[in-house]
């Protein structure tokens, strides 16, 4: 098996098939039908397409975030080289090497804990004998960062508005230094400025060390903003791509995919 170390690619998807348990377990979907493509380290990759294509169900996947009902069902995909499809001890190593934000993440940040806790909790949650002074001086840079007063470290996700909290999951998921984001609905609820900060962060890591990122969703500015290139979902398969979202290769029946990224 390719060790993170060697894997010639961020993310290699061949043929990945993955299907969604209804919420009763008692029926399933396939969401995502046959996907391939490959994302290249220090580069970015937009996931587009219509409510319920699949996009999330896809990047919850890549991230290996065991959410429940989800499951590869055909293909596999290896991310930093390690294979998504049955990781085994690997796991581990897969999220501490992927930072992921989920859909919604801004919103649903654990209540009883303060900002500081919530952008640490990726080191406190694998070794708690960190050493607090250099744990909050890395979360003093990564609010600086992305425009966050200092002073918010030691506040609950409900004192703060919406942008805000969006930041925080993003500090989170930057916290480990990864060397692929995932990133679902990045600008969810962000101003201008917020936006500028927040794509300044990324560049600066792709730039810096190689960060690879995979973004989901249909934020035309904000993936022309990364320079990411372009896959288009519909109904589970690629319907379209591109090297950058105003270049997208089209097949004939895409007209309302066309209208969707235009929009
Ligand atoms: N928590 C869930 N429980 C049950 N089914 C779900 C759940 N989330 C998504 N689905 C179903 O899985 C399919 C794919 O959804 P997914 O969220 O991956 O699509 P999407 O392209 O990200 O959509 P959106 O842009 O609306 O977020 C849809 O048919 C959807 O109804």
């Amino acid at each position: 098996m390719a060790r993170h170390r060697d894997a010639d690619v961020a993310i290699r998807c061949s043929d990945l098939s993955i299907t969604r348990a209804s919420a009763r377990g008692t029926a399933t979907e396939r969401v995502v039908d046959g996907v391939d493509f490959t994302l290249a380290h220090g580069r970015s990759l937009a996931v587009l397409g219509p409510t319920g294509a699949g996009k999330s169900s896809l990047g919850a996947v890549l991230a290996g975030t065991d959410e429940p009902g989800l499951a590869v069902v055909g293909g596999d995909a290896r991310v930093q080289g390690i294979p998504v499809r049955r990781p085994g001890r690997a796991h581990r190593t897969l999220t501490y090497l992927v930072g992921y934000l989920g859909q919604g993440a801004g919103t649903r940040l654990p209540a009883r804990l303060t900002v500081e806790e919530v952008i640490s909790s990726p080191v406190t949650s694998r070794d708690r004998r960190v050493n607090k002074r250099a744990l909050a001086l890395r979360v003093a840079a990564l609010l600086d960062e992305l425009k966050l007063p200092l002073g918010m470290t030691v506040k609950y996700p409900y004192e703060l508005s919406a942008g805000m909290r969006q930041r925080v999951a993003l500090a989170r998921a930057l916290m480990l230094d990864p060397k692929l984001l995932v990133a679902d609905d990045l600008f969810a609820n962000l101003d201008v400025q917020a936006r500028a900060a927040v794509v300044e962060a990324i560049r600066r890591r792709c730039d810096g060390y190689g960060m690879s990122t995979l973004l989901i969703g249909n934020d035309r500015d904000g993936i022309r903003a990364l320079g990411a290139e372009v896959l288009i979902l519909r109904s589970g398969h690629v319907v379209a791509c591109g090297a950058n979202v105003d270049d997208v290769l089209w097949t004939p029946s895409a007209g309302a995919d066309r209208r969707l990224i235009a929009s």
